[in-house]
């Protein structure tokens, strides 16, 4: 039986995750792939830190990453260590010299996949990223081959399993986003940096990935515009809840006749929609496709295990094609022309909360303020319980962000209106 050496980067949440899989069932791996996978080195900065962990007799640790890029024995480097200099610098010294990679940094594939793929496939070996990608749940190799016969017109997902942790915690639990991003972090969800994930800048990084291979064209990072869930506060989950919606962080990449838009921002959610269901850690894709028509794919999206599974995966997937001597054969594939269209004209339904003057006939000012940019109100909340002030929440009619923009300007010259506190897009049903 073959042999496929492999050398892991880094040995965090996720390499961890692989590494257990891989010893636990590695009779089925090997009885699955024919292949023997052996994990031979792990790159790490200070070996003390994982003292308690036992390696077998074939794995040690090496604290110098030319002990494994030079190293001719090493077929496979899976980087999982994160970030896009040091990281970047392995993989593409590993592809040049001929070594197949697996990676779980959507950072670094979706600021230089393509560039990527490309050096993989000049140098004849396999780069493969599922892990990148939604943790656990199969979605690459999805798209690349189960779906590839279909014209991709629309991605909704919730592609961040910590924001859908901490979201689903503030409403269910009521707590405060601090301490729920906390538990996230000990749990091995959240980036090293968290601002990633709560800024929307992870979700958004994976939809530019998703995108790329969905919509044949190089989507980047900077082509998606973004907005995360730091400003989100209790009181709009609650009126939220009052109105039949739940909140989540949205990544959406949609064909229309005018280009492609890609968004990642916070939504309502209506509860009856699926979406609205997924809890937690764990993320939900839907996908349109003109073959498919709709199909939604769920899991975990982030954790040890879950994304350790995927990475395994792809170590799988490559250790057969190492075996069977195809490696190489993954081309990107990038035909269409980039055409993105402005988010600005999107059309949604909105929430937004004000506080206003307690007086009679405010919110007949603000329905006739709405009606000026041919806004008008489906819902309405008002909360009258201070003598000064009074909170008012309303659902408007679908209208382009250009008109809400607009309508929020003109809400902050009526003198009746104390602050616009909050506006949040309504996912449509
Ligand atoms: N956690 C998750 O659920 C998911 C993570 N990912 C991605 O997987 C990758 C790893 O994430 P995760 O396991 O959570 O991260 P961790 O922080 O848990 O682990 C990172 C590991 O890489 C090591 N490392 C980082 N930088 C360097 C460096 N410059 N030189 C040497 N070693 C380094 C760290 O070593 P040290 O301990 O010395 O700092 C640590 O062992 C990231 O790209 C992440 O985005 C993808 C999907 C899900
Ligand atoms: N920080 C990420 C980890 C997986 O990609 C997340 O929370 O989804």
């Amino acid at each position: 039986m073959k042999v496929v050496k492999i050398a892991l980067l880094g040995f965090g949440t996720v390499s961890q995750g692989a590494f257990n899989l891989l010893k636990d069932n590695y009779e089925l791996i090997t009885n699955r792939t024919n292949v023997d996978v052996q994990v031979t080195k792990i790159f790490v900065r200070n070996p003390d830190k994982y003292s308690h962990i036992t390696l077998p007799a074939h794995t040690t640790y090496v604290t110098d990453v030319n002990d494994v890029l030079q190293d001719d024995s090493i077929d496979m480097v899976v980087e999982l260590m994160g970030g896009t200099t040091f990281a970047k610098d392995c993989v593409e010294q590993a592809l040049k010299s001929g070594k197949n990679v697996v990676t779980a940094n959507k950072d670094l594939m979706a600021e230089a996949g393509p560039y990527l793929l490309d050096l993989a496939s000049k140098n004849n070996v396999d780069l493969r990223f599922e892990a990148s990608v939604l943790g656990g749940i199969p979605i690459i190799r999805t798209l690349y081959d189960s779906l590839g016969g279909n014209k991709i017109t629309e991605l909704v997902g919730i592609m961040n399993g910590t924001t859908n942790f901490i979201l689903s915690k503030m409403t269910d639990e009521g707590l405060g986003y601090e301490e729920v991003l906390k538990e996230a972090q000990e749990l091995g969800y959240a980036e090293a940096d968290p601002t990633a994930d709560v800024e929307g800048l992870d979700a958004a990084r994976k939809l530019a990935i998703l995108a790329s291979i969905s919509f044949n064209r190089r989507i980047f990072f900077e082509d998606v515009t973004v907005e995360g869930i730091t400003k989100i506060d209790k009181t709009d989950i609650a009126y939220g809840k009052d109105f039949g919606y739940n909140i989540k962080l949205l990544g959406i990449a949609k064909e229309t006749n005018k280009g492609l838009s890609l968004n990642v921002y916070p939504a309502f959610v209506p509860i009856q929609h699926p979406l609205a269901a997924v809890r937690g850690s764990y993320n939900a894709i839907y996908i349109k496709g003109n073959g498919i028509d709709d199909a939604m794919f769920y899991g975990r999206g982030a954790g040890s295990l879950p994304t350790g599974s995927s990475v395994v995966s792809d170590i799988m997937e490559v250790a057969k094609n190492i075996d069977y001597n195809a490696t190489g054969r993954l081309k990107p594939f990038y035909f269409d022309q980039k055409n993105i269209y402005a988010p600005g004209k999107i059309e949604s339904s909105y929430y937004i909360r004000l506080v206003v003057d307690n007086k009679i006939g405010v919110l007949a000012k603000i329905a006739s303020k709405m009606a000026e940019q041919k806004i008008s109100v489906l819902s309405v909340a008002q909360r009258n319980d201070h003598p000064d002030k009074a909170i008012l929440a309303v659902v408007t009619s679908k209208c382009p962000r250009s008109y809400i923009l607009n309508l929020i300007d003109s809400f902050n010259s009526l003198r009746s209106v104390q602050k616009v506190s909050s506006v949040i897009r309504i996912m449509e049903d």
